[in-house]
């Protein structure tokens, strides 16, 4: 049987991959011992990420060959509108981050890259390039939120941020993207693959930034 597509792009960032979800930051967070100022950096961060993640999936609902991959897209984008970031503000409140602390933060390097990676797979108006980019944000975290071991630690902001990345509805939206690009990529494949491997290069240092800059 010959290798999906999304999967020979996973295993041509093997090792970089393996490195973001086994990283300190997703062990950490798994059994609860997350310093307090490591994960408001990172949710500072991460919150900043969302809204080119919405100009992201935006891209793909306008750019898809498919009625019926706008209606899932747009459902997804539903819940990151709706509960993820109600995630975030409860988390900010738990955590003591005003929103003085919260704006006054500068992008880090990561994040900043990320943000121009996800606008400028949006511009190239691709299906394949924006499911590049979305299948290394969701199938990533997918990867390293089954691995955090069960039961989930006790605090909200920690077990819930593992929760909204394994749950069922998010499991079964990680299936549909790698669907999609087997489906559409490999007529694409090069900007497939130059957008994915950025991506992932991104994840493992965004939550490298975390541990570095400690912002909040
Ligand atoms: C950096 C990053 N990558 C991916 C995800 C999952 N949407 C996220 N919240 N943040």
């Amino acid at each position: 049987m010959s290798l999906r597509f999304s999967e020979s792009l996973r295993q041509s960032c093997e090792v970089t991959w393996t490195r973001a979800v086994e990283h300190r930051f997703v062990r950490e967070l798994g059994d609860g011992t997350i310093a307090d100022d490591v994960m408001a950096a990172y949710l500072i961060q991460d919150h900043r990420f969302l809204d080119s993640f919405l100009v992201l999936l935006g891209a793909a609902i306008a750019s898809s060959d498919r009625f019926e991959s706008r209606l899932v897209l747009g459902r997804f984008t539903g819940m990151v509108c709706g509960e993820e970031n109600t995630y975030f503000l409860r988390a900010f409140e738990a955590l003591g981050v005003d929103t003085e602390t919260r704006t006054r933060a500068p992008d880090t390097a990561p994040t900043a890259g990320f943000k121009a990676l996800m606008r400028e797979a949006a511009a190239t108006r691709s299906y394949a390039a924006t499911l590049a980019v979305l299948n290394v944000a969701e199938g990533l975290y997918l990867d390293w939120a089954q691995r955090v071991p069960r039961p989930l630690p006790t605090h909200f902001v920690h077990a819930e941020w593992v929760t909204l990345h394994d749950n069922p509805m998010f499991v079964e939206f990680v299936a549909f993207l790698r669907a999609e690009l087997d489906r559409v990529g490999p007529d694409d494949a090069a900007l497939a693959q130059d957008f994915f491997q950025r991506a992932v290069d991104l994840e493992l240092a965004f939550f490298d930034a975390a541990y570095a800059e400690r912002t909040a």
